[in-house]
């Protein structure tokens, strides 16, 4: 209809039907017929009255003598290419079908989708065109709208995509592209458990809830097939089939990505139950593990053991080579420890230089579980006998291992742990670089001291404990102060000295608790004689333990109590242990640091016992150093031991530190410490621990120095 066409063929073909039913009929189609001339105007020699109601023109507005012809009414921009079309169809011999749009008389456009045919007479030649035209706008505007509502989808940043029910991919958006790192054309057409190597019992739970339940809501982890990983969260959707669309069931996929999430949280699970420096599992993660495989035990009631391994003397490999290469031998034991084991036992590492190796319950007999723990023993022993690369030398090491087995329900996560630790001293004992299984003889101590702390927890909130202080004189006599001295005051009436139940507070962290209540008791005694003319002078000393001062808020809760007693901080001493100064000389430092611009003083305890190093005594803001009893008691008859304290002296002079010795029980002793240039004493030769009111009567009577005199006392 829109070109001359090379010929032109028969008129339109009438039945003997009649002229006048076929106009009914072919009026009465939803759309128009023609029948056009091949001449140079294609003129229209018939078209159905239809015709109106697709253009809005009359049939005969478009047969001569009218000047208009249907091709003028194309858009201009679709002719050129539906003639081409046309022509090309006509030319091959086949019928043509094209979509175009068309200007009605009112100005409105409207598609039209044109099916025809030319008409050939006997010679071949072409005659006219016959066709039909159909209004097609509603079908290309719902297409159009598909194709936004898919452009829509592809905005969105989640994945979206469709399958059917058998569970191949029919739409796939640009988010999808995006999450999954695939393109439609790949996707669309794939199987959904092709498409992710996911386990098939996973997407089958999925379908199975969204064909059974209409949804399903869940977090799935893809592998996708370049091996990376995507966690999502996802929502699958039953789209049920609609018959009048014509169109299917399907599953509707809204996934939107939820690695960083995952991520996060993985980080988070590693941190609290993976060791940073090893990369093993920490303490939490091993006793969660130890009571499940009691359960276990208890259950199948088989034999597992517990191993405890601590190396030995590793506290002179962190002195001699650094912390750094100390690290970098931990890393190596936990390795070899990894490789002395089967994938089923668990090695962890409790902290410091203590290892653990868990061997599940599995053994019908002890001696089954005790052959197995030998054999595991030895091979740790092993491997930990050839000797660690560090920093391009090598260092040996070797390790000290308990060993205890378990089986039922009699056994509890503390028992077996203290069980395991027991024998592991045993092999400390024995020499180390050997094992030791746990010897029930031990059980009885182990009683005794499960039995103490037990009795610790009750006596702090019953009020148990109670305070002593012990003079401190200058080496003219007079008092400059008391230690505080913690007495537990049983209620049986006898009284327990420190040296037999501090251990065990260690041991079990209540430490922290009593030292606390030691601070807070000690500074209210302080504020207290300050406020008394005869002892506002006086500094009161006060043991605070590792385990206390590591405390993440050992500074607030000091500064606390200093704010709630009253007390002045300047008349405060805090007495700290060397194996505290060398656990982390950085974060001690800052924590001294910080109160000691509060005023408060600091004095080292038991100086000369532990690991005296001159590099801490320099970098910590250290008062006093504190000669610890164990030298005093043949300082007299000791050549070594009297030059020992000769020499701590001499370096608290160097290092401008007061020098106090404890245990000063003798006349001799106090004049040769006196000698040596020794300032201050404490010790039986003045007075032992008094409760608060005789240590106050001692101090109000000893305000004055005596008359120097060699022998006074
Ligand atoms: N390098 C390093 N050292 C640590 C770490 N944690 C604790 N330590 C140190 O490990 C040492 C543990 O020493 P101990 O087990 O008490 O003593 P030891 O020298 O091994 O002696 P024995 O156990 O009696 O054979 C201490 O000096 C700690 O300061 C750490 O993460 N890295």
């Amino acid at each position: 209809m829109t070109k001359r066409r090379t010929s032109l063929s028969h008129p339109p073909r009438q039945s003997g039907w009649g002229a006048l039913s076929l106009e009914m009929l072919l009026s009465n189609l939803p759309g128009a017929v023609y029948r056009c001339l091949n001449d140079a105007h294609s003129t229209m020699q018939f078209a159905s009255a239809g015709i109106e109601a697709l253009t809005g023109y009359p049939p005969d507005a478009f047969r001569p003598p009218s000047k208009l012809t249907y091709a003028s009414i194309i858009e201009p921009h679709d002719r050129v290419a539906v003639a081409a079309q046309i022509e090309a169809a006509i030319a091959e011999g086949k019928p043509y079908q094209v979509s175009y749009r068309i200007l009605t008389s009112k100005g409105a456009t409207k598609w039209i989708w044109e099916q025809g045919a030319a008409v050939v007479d006997a010679s071949g030649a072409i005659v006219a065109l016959e066709g039909f035209l159909a209004d097609y706008t509603s079908v290309k505007n719902a297409d159009a709208t598909i194709r936004e509502h898919a452009s829509m989808l592809d905005k969105a940043s989640d994945a979206i995509f469709v399958m059917n029910l058998a569970g191949t991919i029919i739409f796939w958006n640009k988010g999808a592209e995006g999450l999954f790192g695939v393109v439609p054309q790949q996707a669309i057409g794939c199987r959904y458990a092709d498409l992710f190597a996911i386990p098939v019992s996973g997407y089958r739970k999925a379908h199975h809830a969204v064909m059974v339940e209409g949804e399903w809501r869940g977090e799935m982890s893809l592998a996708l097939h370049d091996d990376t990983t995507v966690h999502t969260a996802m929502r699958w959707t039953l789209v049920p089939a609609d018959a009048d669309a014509g169109t299917s069931a399907k599953i509707l996929v809204i996934s939107s990505d939820i690695s960083e999430r995952k991520n996060a949280e993985a980080r988070v699970h590693r941190m609290a139950y993976f060791d940073p420096l090893t990369d093993l599992p920490n303490r939490a993660r091993f006793l969660d593990t130890l009571h499940h495989a009691l359960l276990g035990s208890a259950r199948n009631n088989r034999v597992g053991v517990l191993m405890f391994c601590d190396l030995d003397n590793f506290k002179s490999i962190n002195d001699t080579r650094g912390h750094a290469a100390g690290d970098c031998l931990l890393q190596a034991v936990a390795r070899r420890l990894e490789r002395s084991v089967r994938a089923t036992d668990m090695v962890a590492r409790l902290g410091g230089d203590e290892f653990v190796v868990l061997l599940p319950a599995e053994d019908e007999t002890f001696l089954g579980g005790a052959r197995r723990a030998e054999k595991v023993a030895s091979t740790i022993l092993e491997l930990m006998a050839t000797p660690v690369r560090l920093a391009g030398d090598s260092e040996s090491i070797t390790a000290s291992i308990g060993i205890t087995l378990f089986s039922g329900s009699n056994e509890t996560v503390e028992s077996v742990l203290m069980k395991a630790d027991a024998a592991m001293y045993q092999a400390k004992s024995a020499g180390r670089k050997t094992y030791r299984f746990f010897d029930p003889v031990m059980q009885e101590s182990m009683v005794a001291q499960l039995n103490l702390q037990l009795s610790l927890r009750s006596a702090l909130t019953d009020d148990e404990f109670v305070l002593y202080y012990q003079p401190q004189v200058g080496s003219d006599g007079a008092v400059l102060g008391a230690e505080a001295l913690i007495r537990w005051q049983c209620k049986d009436g006898r009284m327990i000295l420190p040296g037999d139940f501090i251990h065990a507070a260690e041991a079990s962290g209540q430490i922290v608790e009593i030292g606390h209540w030691v601070l807070a008791t000690a500074c209210k005694q302080l504020a207290h004689w300050s406020r008394c003319a005869a002892t506002q002078h006086l500094t009161l000393s006060i043991n605070i333990s590792a385990l206390q001062f590591l405390e993440a808020d050992f500074v607030t809760d000091t500064e606390e109590i200093f704010a709630a007693t009253g007390v002045d901080p300047r008349r405060v001493k805090l007495e700290l242990t060397e194996s505290l100064l060398v656990t982390d000389v950085v974060s001690t430092a800052e924590k001294m640091e910080h109160l000691k611009a509060l005023g408060v003083m600091f004095a080292l305890d038991d100086f000369g016992t532990g690991y005296s190093s001159l590099s801490y005594l320099r970098k910590l803001p250290l008062d006093q150093l504190k000669i610890d009893t164990t030298f005093m008691r043949d300082v007299l008859t000791s050549r070594s031991d009297a030059s020992i304290v000769r020499s701590i002296i001499a370096l608290g002079d160097s290092l401008g530190l007061e020098v106090l010795a404890e245990g000063v029980e003798s006349i001799g002793q106090r004049d040769f410490l006196h000698d040596a240039g020794c300032d201050a004493y404490q010790g039986f030769l003045y007075r032992p621990g008094l409760p608060a009111e005789g240590f106050m009567q001692y101090a109000t009577a000893h305000l004055r120095a005596p008359p120097i005199g060699r022998h006074a006392g």
